[in-house]
């Protein structure tokens, strides 16, 4: 398995009037095709860890290397290309667009990559969302979605680009235990059946079991 993510002494620290370090030295390999959990306990940087890999934020000190690539020269325009290729991002509120229907949610990654023609993007967008059994639901608007259903969707216009890699920060921390099973599964069977990677934060320590491995956090180390 070729590697997808080499993180190396990755340490983030906020200068605030005390500094306060957020992740510390966290080194690690993640393959394609692998499913990771990231745990630990509340506030031991589980979140700020994602957003590093996510080239969300920088690191104060280490290397990230993306498919090989040193993020650290990559100028903005190239971190925020990388992102839009590479990575798809679950959080655990959806951040859809609330004016937005589905299917137009999902359709924007595809539009800001540029790649697809208007017809090509709308037809990817059903595909998606009909995959994760939203097919009746792609002209709806956020506010007309159950939680599961909204989760489905951000699923979906994670997924719009075909990124090699699902970042997902607690993605059923806000779901009933149904739902939260239904976007598990969906995940489990991105990486699977379609040779996604995918990071997941996670308190549930059962989906952490189910998955391949853990990286667990406390204060901010691998522990
Ligand atoms: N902007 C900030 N300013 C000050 N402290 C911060 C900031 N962002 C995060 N922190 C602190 O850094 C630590 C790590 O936060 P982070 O959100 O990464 O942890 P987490 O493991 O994801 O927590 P949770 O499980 O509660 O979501 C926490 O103690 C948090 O309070």
């Amino acid at each position: 398995m070729s590697s997808l993510i080499e993180a190396k002494d990755l340490t983030r620290i906020l200068q605030e009037t005390v500094p306060v370090t957020l992740v510390k030295e966290v080194t690690a390999t993640i393959a394609e095709r692998e499913f990771v959990a990231v745990t630990g306990p509340s506030g031991s940087g589980k979140s700020s860890l994602l957003y590093l890999l996510g080239l969300l934020d920088r690191p104060t000190t280490g290397t990230l290397m993306i498919r090989g690539r040193d993020t650290d020269l990559m100028d903005e325009q190239e971190r925020a290309a990388t992102r839009l290729e590479n990575i798809g991002f679950v959080f655990q509120f959806h951040f859809l667009l609330p004016e937005f229907t589905a299917r137009e949610n999902v359709e924007i990654p595809m539009r800001k990559l540029g790649r697809l023609a208007r017809a090509e993007m709308r037809q990817r967008a059903s595909d998606l969302l009909d995959a994760l059994g939203l097919s009746d639901h792609l002209d709806k608007r956020p506010d007309q979605l159950s939680g599961g259903q909204r989760q489905r969707v951000a699923v979906a216009r994670a997924l719009a680009n075909d990124p090699p890699l699902i970042l997902a920060d607690e993605p059923t921390g806000s779901l009933d235990s149904k739902s939260s099973e239904q976007v598990f599964t969906i995940l489990e069977t991105l990486v699977r059946k379609q040779g996604k990677t995918v990071v997941a934060v996670t308190h549930d320590l059962d989906m952490a079991a189910r998955m391949d491995r853990r990286l667990n956090l406390v204060d901010g180390r691998l522990h």
